[in-house]
């Protein structure tokens, strides 16, 4: 069983309180990311999970274990880190057998074991088993890298590095696999096709995946849920599109995505509508809060832009004036900058070739739906 449950964790470093009062129920096959800033606390909780350190309170469960007393070693959790840590000395096949050969070493009786001792010195006095042949070469097929088994890792480009690592995790067919920042090494590119690799690799095998990263794009690419974390604390778990729709906290929205937040007062109702007002500018949504100061959240895609002479209907959508400070064109959308009362509001419209980019100190009319303003 390939759960994960973290009851109440806490874990005080001294004076630092690392994490506070964690909770999370991961399930059997999920890639479950930990999301969030430097130094919210996401690595602590891998190594929380994996062995390396012990709460302060609080009770893990992989599967029906509670680990406690469990030693890192015998958690049967498969660990990929942001340095590959792999042994620069020995070549890709080596370094993919070693944990099994670690393993038959634990096993065996004291005769085998000097021939094992060899082949983890790398020293071919004694031959690698079928068996962990057939294993080794298995998987590395599977991250393709089959035929480089007999280079040195030394050698290799830190995607293939990254994928050494990988398949190292994966052969000893660990119930939870435990990656942290596995793909912060790695240019934009191969960042990219790394993502599908991992996320293809895990759907394949149907393994529990915990995958920490402070790249919101990474999280939201990769993860079937994601809890982001700040301060030591969970602010929010969900889907990423429950993240993106329902950010609970201003925080979320602006750390998942990118977010207009204004700051406004609720000051009425009307057709079942609220109004909020701020600092130029009134706006209807309909949300529903019992605050009275709220956030306001508008994605940048939820708001279009027209001529400020156009004729809108404001009885179906908000419309407000504001002046275009600086537009940038990034292929398939425009990126607007664009000033409304005391806010730069961000704008991203979609392009189409040949239409028209509104020039900067030109006025406009901005359109947002009333279901498009979110209040927190
Ligand atoms: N061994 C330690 N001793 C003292 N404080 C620690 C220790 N390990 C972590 N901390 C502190 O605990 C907090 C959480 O650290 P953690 O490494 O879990 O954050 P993180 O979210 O993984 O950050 P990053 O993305 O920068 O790796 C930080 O304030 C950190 O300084």
């Amino acid at each position: 069983m390939g759960s994960v449950k973290i009851s109440n964790i806490t874990k005080k470093f001294g004076d630092v309180t690392a994490l506070h009062d964690i909770n999370l129920d991961i399930k059997e096959g999920e890639f479950f990311a930990l999301l969030g800033p430097s130094g919210c606390g996401k690595t602590t909780t891998m190594r929380c999970i994996a062995g390396f350190e012990s709460p302060t309170s609080g009770k893990i469960y992989i599967g029906d274990n509670e680990v406690e007393n469990i030693p890192a070693n015998k958690r049967n959790c498969g660990m990929v880190f942001q340095s590959y840590a792999l042994f620069p000395h020995m070549n890709v096949f080596d370094n993919v057998a070693y944990s099994l050969n670690i393993k038959e070493l634990n096993s065996s009786n004291p005769v085998k074991q000097l021939g094992i001792y060899a082949r983890l010195l790398n020293k071919r006095l004694g031959k690698t088993p079928k068996a962990i042949q057939e294993k080794v070469m298995k998987i590395l097929q599977y991250v393709e890298l089959d035929k480089y088994a007999n280079r040195l890792t030394s050698e290799l480009s830190g995607g293939q590095q990254q994928r050494v690592a990988l398949a190292r995790a994966l052969v000893m067919e660990p119930a939870v696999l435990l990656m942290d920042e596995p793909l912060s090494n790695l240019d934009q590119k191969l960042r990219h096709s790394m993502r599908n690799t991992i996320r293809s690799i895990q759907q394949d095998l149907g393994i529990t995946t915990i995958f920490v990263t402070h790249d919101q794009e990474e999280a939201m690419s990769m993860a079937d849920r994601i809890a982001v974390m700040d301060k030591g604390e969970i602010v929010q778990i969900g889907t990423p599109t429950d993240l993106y729709s329902n950010p609970s906290t201003p925080f979320i929205a602006d750390f998942v995505g990118t977010s207009n937040i204004l700051k406004g007062e609720v000051v009425g109702d009307e057709n079942g509508l609220l109004i909020v007002s701020g600092d130029g500018f009134k706006l209807k949504s309909s949300n529903s809060t019992a605050k009275k100061d709220v956030d306001i959240i508008i994605r940048p895609e939820h708001v279009m832009v027209e001529p400020v002479d156009s004729i809108v209907d404001s009885s179906t959508t908000n419309v407000i004036e504001g002046t275009v400070l600086m537009s940038t064109y990034l292929g398939s959308i425009v990126r607007y900058d664009i000033q409304v009362g005391e806010y730069q509001l961000i704008v991203d419209t979609t392009y189409s070739t040949g239409a028209n980019i509104f020039e900067e100190g030109k006025k406009v009319k901005l359109t947002v739906e009333f279901e498009r303003v979110l209040l927190i």
